[in-house]
C-alpha cells in the first residue's frame, strides 16, 4: 500500500453555483494567479455527462499546468451527488493527482452548475466559494439558498451586466451581508475586476 500523501493532505477549494454564473470563468482567472504565487495546482471539473469544462481548462491552462493535472469527473447524476452526497469520485481523482505530484499545493474543484442549494461536502472542500451572477437578478442573495448563506465566500459575478438587467449592486451587497456571516465579493470575470480580492481571500483562509 502506498504511504504517500492522500486527499487529506492537500488543501481543496470548491467553486459552486448556478449554471452559467461564471464558475469556469472564475477558475480560469484564479489558476494563473495562484500559479504566479508559485503553487502547484490540480483542477477537477464536475459535469453530469461531459468533459466539456475539463477540456476548456486543458486549453486555457496549456501554459500553466501539465495536462494530467486537469481532470473531468462525470457524476452521471445530479451535481450534488458528486460534491456533497458521495464525493468518492472526486477524492479518488485527488489521490491520483497526489500519486503523480506528491508536492501538490492546492486542488480547485468546479461543481456542475445547479440551483441555489449546491454545497460541498466538508470532506471534499476545505473552503468553497459560491458564484452567482447579477444577470439572474438582484434578488438572489435574499432568497437565502444554502449555497449563498453557507459558502465561505459569496462571489457576485458579471458586475458589468447589472446595469443591463436592472440589477442593483448595492441591494445585492446589503442583502448578502444580511443573510451571510462570511464575506461577499464582486467580480467581472471578463475584465478580471475583483479577482485580486478573491485570490487574497483564498490565500488568507486556505493557504496561510
Ligand atoms: N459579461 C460577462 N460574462 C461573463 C462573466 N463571467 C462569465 N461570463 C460568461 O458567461 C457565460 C457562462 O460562464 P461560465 O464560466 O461558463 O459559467 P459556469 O458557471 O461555469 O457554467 P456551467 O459550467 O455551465 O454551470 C460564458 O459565456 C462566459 O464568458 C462576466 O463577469 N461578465
Amino acid at each position: 500500500m502506498s504511504s504517500g500523501p492522500t486527499h487529506r493532505d492537500v488543501p481543496t477549494v470548491g467553486i459552486g453555483g448556478p449554471v452559467g454564473s461564471g464558475k469556469t470563468a472564475l477558475i480560469k482567472r484564479l489558476v494563473p494567479r495562484l500559479r504566479e504565487a508559485g503553487l502547484e495546482i490540480g483542477v477537477i471539473a464536475n459535469d453530469i455527462l461531459t468533459q466539456e469544462d475539463a477540456e476548456q481548462f486543458k486549453r486555457a491552462f496549456a501554459d500553466d499546468l501539465p495536462e494530467d493535472l486537469v481532470v473531468g469527473v462525470e457524476t452521471g447524476a445530479c451535481p450534488h451527488t458528486g460534491i456533497r452526497e458521495d464525493p468518492s469520485m472526486n477524492l479518488a481523482a485527488i489521490d491520483s493527482f497526489l500519486e503523480a505530484y506528491p508536492d501538490l499545493d492546492l486542488v480547485v474543484l468546479e461543481s456542475g452548475g445547479d440551483n441555489l442549494a449546491a454545497t460541498f461536502n466538508p470532506e471534499l472542500a476545505d473552503y468553497y466559494a459560491f458564484v452567482i451572477s447579477t444577470a439572474e437578478g438582484d434578488d438572489i442573495p435574499r432568497k437565502r439558498g444554502p449555497g449563498v448563506v453557507e459558502a465561505d465566500l459569496l462571489v457576485i459575478n458579471k458586475t458589468d451586466l447589472a446595469e443591463h438587467v436592472g440589477a442593483d449592486l448595492d441591494v445585492m451587497r446589503t442583502d448578502a451581508a444580511d443573510v451571510r456571516e462570511g464575506p461577499s465579493l464582486f467580480t467581472n470575470c471578463k475584465t478580471g475586476d475583483g479577482i485580486d480580492e478573491v485570490v487574497a481571500d483564498i490565500e488568507q483562509r486556505v493557504l496561510f
